[in-house]
């Protein structure tokens, strides 16, 4: 039988898929027991800087999971929550996925660019994207949705005009498990 085709493949991922992917993987590198979180940044939008068009080319520019900062050992650091000194649980240590996504930028400037996030950002978060310049974001799960965190996050991301959306998972074939099977 021939099995040369000259058509396209029509099963790979769209845009949004495979940055929700690689969001996805990235989370799977946090050493968080209980929510692992990951973050990729894409320069999504066409902006205008003096006289030229900064292109939109979707290159992944910054990319993030939830973990201790530089230095602090993943084994030394607590990684519990419930502890009644708070100096003993992750709460004040922990870099966020999003943050490490902004830092970890591989440009010098993410305006106008858009962040897929694998967990509703806090309040902190949603600051440094802010005032990163970037203006969208896109995000996976909001299990976090109900705490003050994540409504000051969205009254500010309203205020400053970014748009936040949910990914939209009934249009993907994605399987993350199926990936991770085949690694
Ligand atoms: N958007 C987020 N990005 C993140 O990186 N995180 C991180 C911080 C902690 O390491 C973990 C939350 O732990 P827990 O409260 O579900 O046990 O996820 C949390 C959120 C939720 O706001
Ligand atoms: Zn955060």
């Amino acid at each position: 039988m021939d099995t040369d085709s000259n058509r396209k493949r029509q099963r790979y991922l769209t845009w949004d898929q495979y940055f929700m992917a690689v969001a996805l993987v990235s989370a799977e590198r946090s050493k968080d027991p209980v929510t692992q979180v990951g973050a990729c940044i894409v320069n999504a939008d066409n902006r205008i800087v003096g006289a030229c068009i900064v292109n939109a080319d979707n290159r992944i520019v910054g990319i993030g999971y939830n973990g201790m900062p530089n230095g602090c050992s993943d084994d030394d650091m607590p990684w519990g929550k419930n502890s009644k000194d708070i100096l003993n649980t992750k709460k004040l240590y922990v870099c966020h996925a999003e943050m490490n996504a902004i830092v970890n930028k591989i440009c010098a400037d993410i305006r106008g660019c858009k962040m897929y996030v694998t967990l509703y950002p806090c309040n902190n978060c949603a600051k440094i994207i802010i005032q990163s310049g970037i203006k969208h974001v896109v995000y996976f799960d909001d299990k976090n949705r109900h705490k003050d965190e994540a409504k000051a996050s969205q009254y500010m991301f309203d205020k400053a005009g970014i748009t936040i959306r949910k990914y939209n998972s009934t249009s993907t074939q994605l399987n993350i498990g199926t990936l991770k099977s085949r690694l």
